[in-house]
C-alpha cells in the first residue's frame, strides 16, 4: 500500500466542469474527511478514485495491490427490495464475472458472519433490509464493502439521516477500521466528525487542504484558509455554534 496520488485532475460531464486543477495525495492509513458545498464535486472525486468515471485529463495513481471498498449514499438503495441483510453483505463478494445460478459457498457465508460480528450486526442477518433503522442499514453497507478485504474504504455520507448517537457510534467504528485501512469519508457532518479525522479537504471544484483541521481546531483552520472556504467556513462555524445552543437568526 502506498496511498493515492492525484495530479491535475479534471472531470467534465458534457458542458459541466465538476473538478479542475485537483492535485493532492491521500496517505496510507489516513482518515480523510471530504467536505464542501452541494454540487462541489465530492462524489465525482471519489467516483474518479474508484475508477467509476473517466477523468477528462490528469492522473490518479493507486498501488495495484490496493483493494477499494465503496459505501455509496444510502439514498441510492431501494430499501423496499425484498432481500435479507446476509444476502446484501454476500453481494460484496460477487466475482467480477457472474454466472447464472451463482451460489455462495460455506466459506463466503463464514466470512460474511465474521464481518457481521466485527460490526456487531450478526443478530440482523435474517432481517429484510426494509426493516432496518438508518444506522443499522449503514453498518450493513459498510459490512458489504468489507467483504473484499479493502485496504482503502471510501464512504459517501455514511451518517446522512441518522441521529447523533448513531453518528458517533459509526465514527468510532470507522476509527477502529482505520487502524488497518485508509478511510476516506464524504460528510456534511462538520460538528461531530473533527475528533476522528487526520485531515480534511474542502472541495468546491478544486481542492483546499487543511492539515491542521483536527480536534475541533476550526477557528485556526478558518484563519488560514482561502476565501471560498472561509465563506463556507463561516456557515460551518455558525452551524457549530447553533449546535452548541447559539441562536439561529
Ligand atoms: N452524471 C452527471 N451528469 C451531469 N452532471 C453531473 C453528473 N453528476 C454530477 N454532475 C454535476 O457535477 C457537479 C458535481 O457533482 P457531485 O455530485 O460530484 O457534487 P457533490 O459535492 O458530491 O454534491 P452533493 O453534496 O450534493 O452530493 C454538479 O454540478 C453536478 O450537477
Amino acid at each position: 500500500m502506498s496511498g493515492i496520488r492525484i495530479h491535475n485532475l479534471e472531470v467534465k460531464y458534457d458542458q459541466v466542469t465538476a473538478l479542475k486543477d485537483v492535485t493532492f495525495e491521500i496517505k496510507e492509513n489516513e482518515f480523510l474527511g471530504i467536505i464542501g458545498p452541494n454540487g462541489g464535486g465530492k462524489t465525482t472525486l471519489v467516483k474518479a478514485i474508484l475508477g467509476l468515471i473517466e477523468p477528462s485529463s490528469g492522473t490518479i495513481t493507486v498501488d495495484h495491490q490496493d483493494v477499494m471498498g465503496y459505501v455509496p449514499q444510502m439514498t441510492t438503495f431501494d430499501r423496499q427490495f425484498p432481500i435479507t441483510v446476509m444476502e446484501v453483505i454476500l453481494m460484496g463478494h460477487l466475482p467480477k464475472e457472474i454466472k447464472i445460478g451463482h451460489r455462495f459457498n460455506e466459506h463466503d457465508r463464514h466470512h460474511a458472519m465474521m464481518v457481521m460480528k466485527r460490526l456487531k450486526i450478526e443478530h440482523l442477518r435474517k432481517r429484510q433490509i426494509g426493516q432496518l433503522s438508518g444506522g443499522q442499514m449503514q453498518r450493513v453497507l459498510i459490512a458489504r464493502a468489507l467483504m473484499n478485504h479493502p485496504s482503502i474504504l471510501i464512504l459517501d455520507e455514511p451518517t446522512a439521516s441518522v441521529d447523533e448517537k448513531t453518528k458517533e457510534s459509526i465514527y468510532r467504528m470507522l476509527k477502529e477500521l482505520n487502524k488497518k485501512m485508509t478511510v476516506i469519508m464524504i460528510t456534511h457532518d462538520t460538528a461531530l466528525m473533527w475528533p476522528y479525522l487526520d485531515r480534511v479537504i474542502y472541495i468546491n471544484k478544486t481542492v483546499h487542504l487543511h492539515d491542521q483541521a483536527t480536534n475541533g481546531k476550526m477557528t485556526e483552520v478558518m484563519d488560514t484558509c482561502p476565501i471560498d472556504w472561509f465563506i463556507e467556513g463561516e456557515k460551518i462555524q455558525k452551524e457549530l455554534l447553533i449546535g452548541k445552543g447559539a441562536k439561529n437568526d
